[in-house]
Protein backbone atom coordinates (compact mmCIF):
# COMPACT_ATOMS: atom_id res chain seq x y z
CA UNK A 1 0.00 0.00 0.00
CA UNK A 2 1.21 3.12 -0.79
CA UNK A 3 2.17 5.39 2.24
CA UNK A 4 1.07 8.88 2.24
CA UNK A 5 4.01 11.52 4.10
CA UNK A 6 2.30 13.86 6.71
CA UNK A 7 4.66 17.12 6.42
CA UNK A 8 6.36 17.64 9.98
CA UNK A 9 4.13 21.23 9.52
CA UNK A 10 1.78 22.70 7.59
CA UNK A 11 0.25 25.94 7.46
CA UNK A 12 -2.95 26.89 5.63
CA UNK A 13 -4.88 29.71 5.12
CA UNK A 14 -3.14 31.37 8.28
CA UNK A 15 -4.44 34.96 9.30
CA UNK A 16 -3.48 37.03 12.05
CA UNK A 17 -3.94 40.26 13.66
CA UNK A 18 -2.63 42.55 16.08
CA UNK A 19 -5.58 44.60 17.25
CA UNK A 20 -7.18 45.58 13.81
CA UNK A 21 -3.84 45.79 11.89
CA UNK A 22 -4.20 42.23 9.21
CA UNK A 23 -1.01 41.03 9.29
CA UNK A 24 -0.42 37.54 8.04
CA UNK A 25 -3.36 37.30 4.68
CA UNK A 26 -3.44 33.51 4.15
CA UNK A 27 -0.23 32.06 4.11
CA UNK A 28 0.03 28.35 3.15
CA UNK A 29 3.24 26.80 3.99
CA UNK A 30 4.72 23.66 4.62
CA UNK A 31 7.99 21.61 5.63
CA UNK A 32 8.33 17.87 5.51
CA UNK A 33 10.76 16.15 8.09
CA UNK A 34 14.23 16.76 7.99
CA UNK A 35 14.21 19.24 5.86
CA UNK A 36 15.47 23.01 6.28
CA UNK A 37 13.19 25.94 4.91
CA UNK A 38 14.26 29.47 5.20
CA UNK A 39 11.54 32.21 4.92
CA UNK A 40 12.82 35.31 3.42
CA UNK A 41 11.41 38.68 3.00
CA UNK A 42 11.67 42.44 3.76
CA UNK A 43 11.10 44.06 7.14
CA UNK A 44 7.90 44.20 8.07
CA UNK A 45 6.68 41.31 5.52
CA UNK A 46 5.30 39.16 8.36
CA UNK A 47 8.24 36.47 8.88
CA UNK A 48 8.18 36.92 12.60
CA UNK A 49 4.58 36.95 12.93
CA UNK A 50 4.46 33.62 11.19
CA UNK A 51 6.75 32.07 13.51
CA UNK A 52 5.16 33.25 16.51
CA UNK A 53 1.94 32.07 14.86
CA UNK A 54 3.28 28.84 14.90
CA UNK A 55 4.64 28.78 18.32
CA UNK A 56 1.53 29.76 19.77
CA UNK A 57 2.05 33.30 20.78
CA UNK A 58 -0.58 35.18 18.47
CA UNK A 59 -3.69 35.36 20.39
CA UNK A 60 -5.79 36.51 17.10
CA UNK A 61 -5.13 34.06 14.49
CA UNK A 62 -7.37 31.78 12.23
CA UNK A 63 -6.41 28.73 9.75
CA UNK A 64 -4.69 25.92 10.29
CA UNK A 65 -1.53 25.11 12.00
CA UNK A 66 -0.68 21.17 11.89
CA UNK A 67 2.07 20.22 13.50
CA UNK A 68 2.94 16.19 13.12
CA UNK A 69 -0.83 16.00 11.76
CA UNK A 70 -2.13 17.45 14.70
CA UNK A 71 -4.26 21.09 14.50
CA UNK A 72 -2.08 23.12 17.08
CA UNK A 73 -4.42 26.28 16.62
CA UNK A 74 -5.67 26.80 19.89
CA UNK A 75 -3.07 24.93 21.60
CA UNK A 76 -1.27 26.98 24.36
CA UNK A 77 2.71 27.94 23.17
CA UNK A 78 4.13 24.98 26.09
CA UNK A 79 2.01 22.55 24.92
CA UNK A 80 3.21 22.78 21.49
CA UNK A 81 6.76 23.40 22.78
CA UNK A 82 6.41 19.56 24.95
CA UNK A 83 5.37 18.11 21.41
CA UNK A 84 8.41 19.08 19.76
CA UNK A 85 8.37 22.22 18.57
CA UNK A 86 10.79 24.34 20.02
CA UNK A 87 11.17 28.58 19.52
CA UNK A 88 14.21 30.44 19.19
CA UNK A 89 12.89 34.31 19.13
CA UNK A 90 14.75 37.02 17.82
CA UNK A 91 15.34 38.83 20.90
CA UNK A 92 17.15 36.99 22.57
CA UNK A 93 15.29 34.08 25.80
CA UNK A 94 18.36 33.44 28.01
CA UNK A 95 16.99 33.53 31.76
CA UNK A 96 18.67 36.30 33.85
CA UNK A 97 20.80 35.61 37.07
CA UNK A 98 20.96 31.74 35.72
CA UNK A 99 24.46 30.57 34.19
CA UNK A 100 25.05 29.15 31.08
CA UNK A 101 24.89 25.90 32.08
CA UNK A 102 21.47 26.42 34.66
CA UNK A 103 19.80 27.87 31.24
CA UNK A 104 20.75 24.36 29.54
CA UNK A 105 19.55 22.47 32.39
CA UNK A 106 15.84 24.21 31.64
CA UNK A 107 15.77 23.14 28.20
CA UNK A 108 17.25 19.62 29.41
CA UNK A 109 13.59 19.80 31.71
CA UNK A 110 11.56 20.27 28.82
CA UNK A 111 13.29 17.15 27.28
CA UNK A 112 11.03 14.01 26.57
CA UNK A 113 13.73 11.95 26.08
CA UNK A 114 15.70 13.60 29.24
CA UNK A 115 19.28 12.59 27.93
CA UNK A 116 21.97 13.11 30.82
CA UNK A 117 23.06 16.70 31.43
CA UNK A 118 27.00 15.62 30.85
CA UNK A 119 26.15 14.29 27.54
CA UNK A 120 24.28 17.56 26.37
CA UNK A 121 27.27 19.60 28.40
CA UNK A 122 29.93 17.71 26.46
CA UNK A 123 28.10 18.23 22.85
CA UNK A 124 27.09 21.33 23.25
CA UNK A 125 30.91 21.95 24.41
CA UNK A 126 32.11 20.56 21.57
CA UNK A 127 30.41 22.47 19.03
CA UNK A 128 30.26 26.07 20.76
CA UNK A 129 33.53 26.10 22.83
CA UNK A 130 32.89 29.55 23.71
CA UNK A 131 29.90 28.21 25.91
CA UNK A 132 32.19 25.24 27.06
CA UNK A 133 34.83 28.07 28.79
CA UNK A 134 31.36 30.41 30.47
CA UNK A 135 29.09 27.56 31.63
CA UNK A 136 29.37 28.90 34.80
CA UNK A 137 29.39 32.60 34.49
CA UNK A 138 25.84 34.15 34.65
CA UNK A 139 24.33 34.43 31.28
CA UNK A 140 23.41 38.01 30.77
CA UNK A 141 26.88 38.76 30.97
CA UNK A 142 28.23 37.53 27.56
CA UNK A 143 28.27 39.10 24.77
CA UNK A 144 24.76 38.83 22.66
CA UNK A 145 26.28 36.25 19.86
CA UNK A 146 27.02 34.27 22.91
CA UNK A 147 23.85 34.39 24.48
CA UNK A 148 21.99 33.97 21.54
CA UNK A 149 24.35 30.43 20.57
CA UNK A 150 23.13 29.62 24.08
CA UNK A 151 19.39 30.09 23.28
CA UNK A 152 19.91 27.50 20.51
CA UNK A 153 22.12 25.41 22.47
CA UNK A 154 19.47 25.46 25.00
CA UNK A 155 16.14 24.91 22.56
CA UNK A 156 18.37 22.01 20.89
CA UNK A 157 19.02 20.19 24.26
CA UNK A 158 14.94 19.61 24.44
CA UNK A 159 15.34 17.75 21.70
CA UNK A 160 12.90 18.98 19.56
CA UNK A 161 11.28 17.77 16.17
CA UNK A 162 11.16 21.16 14.68
CA UNK A 163 12.81 24.65 15.84
CA UNK A 164 12.24 27.87 14.65
CA UNK A 165 14.81 30.20 14.10
CA UNK A 166 13.95 33.83 14.14
CA UNK A 167 17.21 35.29 12.04
CA UNK A 168 19.81 33.78 14.37
CA UNK A 169 22.51 35.58 12.93
CA UNK A 170 21.53 38.74 13.89
CA UNK A 171 24.47 41.15 14.90
CA UNK A 172 26.94 38.40 15.38
CA UNK A 173 30.12 38.32 14.26
CA UNK A 174 30.46 36.85 10.61
CA UNK A 175 32.58 34.35 12.30
CA UNK A 176 30.14 33.26 14.84
CA UNK A 177 27.77 33.20 12.26
CA UNK A 178 29.46 30.47 10.49
CA UNK A 179 29.99 28.31 13.47
CA UNK A 180 26.24 28.55 14.14
CA UNK A 181 24.85 27.59 10.20
CA UNK A 182 27.54 24.65 10.74
CA UNK A 183 25.73 23.65 13.76
CA UNK A 184 22.38 24.02 11.97
CA UNK A 185 23.18 21.96 9.14
CA UNK A 186 24.59 19.06 11.19
CA UNK A 187 21.14 19.51 13.84
CA UNK A 188 19.58 19.50 10.32
CA UNK A 189 21.63 16.11 9.64
CA UNK A 190 20.67 14.45 13.13
CA UNK A 191 17.02 15.08 11.44
CA UNK A 192 16.35 17.91 13.72
CA UNK A 193 13.21 19.57 10.58
CA UNK A 194 14.21 23.70 10.91
CA UNK A 195 12.25 27.02 9.91
CA UNK A 196 14.95 29.61 9.49
CA UNK A 197 14.10 33.54 9.19
CA UNK A 198 17.24 35.05 7.83
CA UNK A 199 17.91 38.10 6.51
CA UNK A 200 21.75 36.72 4.97
CA UNK A 201 19.61 34.99 2.05
CA UNK A 202 22.34 34.02 -0.09
CA UNK A 203 24.16 32.48 3.51
CA UNK A 204 20.83 31.06 4.45
CA UNK A 205 19.93 29.89 0.69
CA UNK A 206 23.17 27.48 0.98
CA UNK A 207 22.39 25.25 3.87
CA UNK A 208 18.19 25.25 2.61
CA UNK A 209 16.39 22.88 1.03
CA UNK A 210 13.44 25.33 -0.04
CA UNK A 211 12.72 29.01 0.64
CA UNK A 212 9.59 30.60 1.07
CA UNK A 213 9.48 34.60 0.22
CA UNK A 214 6.79 36.65 2.15
CA UNK A 215 5.31 39.85 1.04
CA UNK A 216 2.94 42.10 3.06
CA UNK A 217 1.21 39.00 4.90
CA UNK A 218 1.04 36.28 1.78
CA UNK A 219 3.65 33.92 0.51
CA UNK A 220 4.15 35.30 -2.99
CA UNK A 221 7.29 32.94 -3.95
CA UNK A 222 8.39 29.26 -2.83
CA UNK A 223 10.73 27.06 -4.49
CA UNK A 224 14.18 24.99 -3.73
CA UNK A 225 17.31 27.03 -2.56
CA UNK A 226 19.14 26.02 -5.38
CA UNK A 227 16.03 27.82 -7.60
CA UNK A 228 16.37 30.79 -5.71
CA UNK A 229 20.51 31.36 -5.53
CA UNK A 230 19.96 31.04 -9.31
CA UNK A 231 17.12 33.74 -9.45
CA UNK A 232 18.66 36.81 -8.88
CA UNK A 233 15.78 39.36 -9.75
CA UNK A 234 13.11 37.64 -7.26
CA UNK A 235 16.04 38.19 -4.56
CA UNK A 236 15.93 41.66 -5.58
CA UNK A 237 13.01 41.95 -5.87
CA UNK A 238 11.35 40.63 -2.88
CA UNK A 239 14.62 40.51 -0.13
CA UNK A 240 16.07 44.01 -0.55
CA UNK A 241 16.21 45.30 2.94
N1 LIG B 1 3.07 43.79 18.51
C1 LIG B 1 2.70 44.39 17.37
N2 LIG B 1 1.69 45.26 17.33
C2 LIG B 1 1.30 45.84 16.17
N3 LIG B 1 1.89 45.63 14.98
C3 LIG B 1 2.91 44.78 14.96
C4 LIG B 1 3.39 44.11 16.14
N4 LIG B 1 4.43 43.31 15.80
C5 LIG B 1 4.61 43.49 14.47
N5 LIG B 1 3.70 44.35 13.97
C6 LIG B 1 3.58 44.75 12.55
O1 LIG B 1 3.32 43.59 11.78
C7 LIG B 1 3.99 43.66 10.53
C8 LIG B 1 4.81 42.39 10.33
O2 LIG B 1 5.85 42.35 11.33
P1 LIG B 1 6.84 41.13 11.49
O3 LIG B 1 7.69 41.42 12.68
O4 LIG B 1 6.08 39.88 11.44
O5 LIG B 1 7.70 41.26 10.15
P2 LIG B 1 9.09 40.63 9.78
O6 LIG B 1 8.95 40.17 8.37
O7 LIG B 1 9.49 39.64 10.78
O8 LIG B 1 10.05 41.89 9.82
P3 LIG B 1 11.53 42.08 10.43
O9 LIG B 1 12.42 41.50 9.40
O10 LIG B 1 11.63 43.56 10.52
O11 LIG B 1 11.57 41.39 11.76
C9 LIG B 1 4.80 44.93 10.54
O12 LIG B 1 4.09 45.91 9.83
C10 LIG B 1 4.88 45.29 12.01
O13 LIG B 1 4.96 46.69 12.18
Amino acid sequence: METIEVPMLEIKSLNAWYGSSHILQGVDLSVSQGELVCLIGRNGAGKTTTVKSIAGLIPKVTGSVKFNGKEVLGTPAHARYSMGLAYVPEERRIVPGLTVRENIRLGLLASPLRKKESEVIDEIAETFPRLKERLDQNAITMSGGEQQMLAIARAAASQPKMILLDEPSEGIMPVLVDEMFEYFTSLKKAGVTILLIEQNVSLALKIADRAYILDQGEVVYSGTAAEMLDDVAIQERYCAV
